[in-house]
């Protein structure tokens, strides 16, 4: 209590057993200055050894011109302080990215560190709720560090000992705002540590012209766009199946025409075919050419060209079944994938109850058992509850691009994501601002990241059905 308590407050502390007139009273002990003052230094070293050690850029720049001033005078401080200028600018101008890695990026950690999560750490703790404030004392979750990059600041904190993940990410408006960032995403680092990752700008608010045609024929991770960290964004299209939810605008379609142009050199060399299935006419007919017979519109051949689908992959299962486990894309065998526009229409709207079971049933059989021999299936839907698409679980890749209501992002992306910060129904419905971004969240990890795809306008798609049909693919692949 005497450790805990600042000044004379326990003095002030008495308790009293109910219904006796018994009286408590804490002895307090007056420490004697020497020992107290021993103490203070003791922290004040510790502090300064670990201001040192955390932030030695920015404790060398502070320290340099007293140390040069008193070892070789002011003159040489002078001459010094006009020269390192001149050099960190040329240093800026050739080599921005080792600039801003060694120097940029650690000194506006610190800064930030001191303006903003310090300064607010303590009142954004208790006004959240993350903290308490008990009889005089703030027990607060410790900030750690916190790291920058050229869009967020990481800031890494150790959690209260009997806190959760989920009081964390049920605070993340309350951290967002009170440290000035338009969100707050969460994740583990290790036991008991966080990562809370505060965006500076949104990168991603300009759309991206379409990603150029790739040179060689691949099968591989498709570029798509770009990620919220400015890496490029692959979405992995052969040995899975993908599925895209949207509200109407969000953007669907240029993560079908982006797979596709990724792929036209496989498609041109015969390793991939794209069947089509477009029964709204108003996305996939645009590249018509591209699909040869396998496209489809109306609901019949929609489900006769889904059946075709599930003939080529069981007689491919027959083949393939005792030699070999998985599929390499042949000219002989090449990668199917089924990319379908609005799957919802065939699965839910259409109504004709005949043709809907023949959809549900050959599509459920492509998604369980078609990834191994080489059939894939990418599809696009407005409204992804169960009742309108009750297969979504058997697609293992889910994007969630802009959704109208908050319960949706976890019916896409799966229980919890938008609680990590998988915010689909905030993502702006202004088509420059929102349309394309999205949120992914792949096998392998919990959390979700944010990516937007590149806008593969009208031109893109006659360019590509050029290339595709003429075969001039180096006049048009930076087009
Ligand atoms: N990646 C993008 N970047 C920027 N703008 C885009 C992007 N994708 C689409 N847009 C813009 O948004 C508009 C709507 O896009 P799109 O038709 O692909 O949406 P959708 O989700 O397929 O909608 P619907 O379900 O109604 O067909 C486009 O006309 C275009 O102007």
């Amino acid at each position: 209590m005497l450790r805990r308590l600042p000044g004379d407050e326990a003095r002030n502390l008495v308790s009293t057993t109910p219904d006796t007139a018994v009286v408590f009273r804490p002895a307090v002990m007056q420490t004697p200055a020497i020992v107290t003052i021993v103490i203070w230094l003791a922290r004040l070293l510790r502090g300064l050894i670990r201001t040192l050690w955390r932030h030695p850029i920015a404790c060398t720049a502070a320290l340099a011109p007293v140390v040069v001033t008193l070892t070789y005078g002011w003159r040489m401080a002078v001459v010094l302080a006009g020269f390192l200028p001149a050099l960190g600018l040329s240093w800026v101008l050739l080599e921005r990215d080792s600039f801003l890695r060694v120097v940029g990026w650690p000194l506006l950690a610190w800064w930030r560190l001191v303006w903003v999560y310090r300064r607010h750490w303590q009142p954004v703790m208790i006004v959240s709720g993350l903290g308490r404030h008990l009889r005089g004392r703030d027990y607060l979750p410790r900030l750690v560090k916190v790291r920058c990059t050229s869009w967020a600041d990481l800031v890494t904190v150790k959690m209260l000992n009997g806190q959760a993940v989920k009081d964390w990410t049920d605070r993340a408006d309350h951290l967002a705002h009170g440290f000035g960032a338009r969100s707050c995403r969460v994740s583990i680092a290790r036991a008991g540590r966080l990562v809370l990752t505060l965006p500076r700008h949104d990168p991603l608010a300009e759309p991206l012209p379409a990603v150029p045609i790739p040179e060689v024929a691949s099968v591989g991770a498709v570029e798509i766009g770009r990620c919220e960290d400015g890496t490029p964004y692959r979405l992995k299209v052969h040995g899975t199946h993908v599925l895209i939810a949207g509200a109407t605008g969000a953007g669907k379609g240029s993560y079908l025409w982006s797979a596709i142009r990724g792929l036209l050199p496989a498609m041109r060399a015969g390793l991939v075919q794209v069947w089509a299935l477009d029964p709204k006419r108003m996305e996939l007919s645009f590249g018509r050419a591209l699909f040869g017979p396998r496209y489809a519109a109306t609901p019949a051949e929609c489900a006769d060209l889904l059946e075709a689908a599930v003939a080529v992959m069981q007689e491919r299962a027959d083949r393939f079944g005792g030699n070999q486990r998985s599929h390499t894309p042949t000219v002989a065998d090449p990668f199917v994938l089924v990319v379908v526009d609005e799957v919802a229409f065939l699965t839910a709207y259409q109504s004709d109850k005949g043709l809907r079971e023949r959809t549900k049933a050959a599509l459920a059989t492509l998604t369980t058992q078609g990834r191994a021999v080489g059939v894939g299936v990418m599809a696009a839907l407005q409204d992804p509850r169960k009742e309108v698409m009750n297969i979504r679980n058997l697609f293992p890749d889910k994007i969630a691009l802009r959704l109208d209501e908050s319960e949706q992002v976890d019916m896409v992306l799966g229980d919890g994501a938008r609680d990590r910060g998988a915010l689909a129904d905030h993502i702006s419905p202004v088509p420059e601002l929102g349309a394309g971004v999205g949120y992914v969240r792949l096998e392998t990890s919990p959390d979700p990241i944010r990516v937007r795809a590149a806008y593969v306008s009208d031109e893109d798609i006659r360019t590509m059905v050029a290339i595709f049909s003429t075969g001039r693919a180096g006049a048009h692949a930076r087009g």
